[in-house]
């Protein structure tokens, strides 16, 4: 995306960690892994669109090819893009550079402009340690910020969850899979097509603040704009009201039925809380 700058100025609270604004490769480590992440990252999406509309360009899936997948909410002062609400969410492909439409009255940019404006960083006495949270109101479906961190190989990613349980220091390591539905004999089951996994604990954004909570107020969605690699979107899940602390299911959209002899206990304090965080085996 050569010609959009994320405008995103948030300060960490911890001068040890590199401040990166999106998804960055891990170190090479000379596996053929790594080589293959490395293709991957390097590839571009050419699914472009040729809207030209002046108005509503690019919301609907009949005029957009990207199949638009937000709208405006417009019981906020200023115009916010929100997701709109289907059950079966399809995949977030956004528009970009290659695309026919202008940048200007697209209705299918969001993630890619950068995290919302009037979050905080701070010390949360729920959590004990730092977290994240809004200033003002955030409407259902809206845009919070990536989860952006290192791309790591799965070789990697087991390698240094290890290293975090043996040292006993907080985990930052996330893995978002994403499925699709394939009929087989007449049933319908999830096949695993990617998993995307990220690690912001040395190189991150303000998204490695966020919290679990087994009733969270934010949900992640993979989102594309030119790349297969997807970014990490963290969205409202509901209505949030200012000076809610924001936080998401470590879990993801299938939480582990079993709990780990190892589990570590949970601290949101929900009336859904399970006792003990997720499990992070990957
Ligand atoms: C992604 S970080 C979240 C930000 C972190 N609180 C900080 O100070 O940087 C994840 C770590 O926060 C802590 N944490 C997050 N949610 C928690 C919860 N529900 N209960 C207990 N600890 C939690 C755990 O130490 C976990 O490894």
């Amino acid at each position: 995306m050569d010609n959009v700058v994320i405008d995103d100025d948030y300060d960490h609270k911890d001068d040890t960690i590199e401040y990166i604004l999106e998804n960055v490769l891990m170190p090479d480590d000379g596996s053929c892994e790594f080589g293959n992440l490395r293709e991957l990252y390097n590839c571009k999406l050419v699914h472009s669109c040729t809207c030209t509309s002046q108005i509503k360009c690019c919301m609907d899936k009949e005029s957009c090819c990207h199949g638009g997948r937000f709208k405006y909410h417009h019981s906020i002062v200023g115009k916010e893009l929100v997701l709109k609400h289907e059950i079966d969410l399809p995949a977030i492909i956004e528009c970009s550079d290659l695309c026919g439409c202008s940048a200007e009255h697209c209705l299918n940019r969001c993630v890619q402009i950068g995290p919302r404006k009037q979050l905080e960083i701070f010390n949360s006495p729920l959590y004990r340690s730092l977290g994240l949270r809004t200033m003002i109101d955030i409407p259902a479906g809206a845009f919070v910020c990536e989860y952006a961190g290192e791309l790591l190989t799965l070789a990697e990613a087991r390698r240094r969850l290890k290293l975090n349980d043996r040292e006993e220091v907080m985990n930052y390591i996330l893995c978002l899979n994403e499925y699709t539905n394939v009929s087989e004999a007449g049933s319908s089951k999830k096949l695993l097509v990617q998993s995307t996994i990220v690690d912001p604990s040395r190189r991150g954004n303000i998204g490695r603040y966020l919290n679990h909570s087994c009733q969270p107020n934010c949900d992640l969605k993979a989102v594309r704009v030119d790349s297969p690699v997807p970014k990490i979107g963290i969205f409202a899940l509901r209505d949030i009201a200012a000076y809610e602390e924001l936080c998401f299911h470590y879990g993801g959209d299938d939480p582990p039925t079993t709990v780990p002899s190892n589990a570590k206990p949970c601290l949101c304090s929900s009336s859904m809380c399970t006792g003990v965080m997720p499990n992070t085996t990957i």
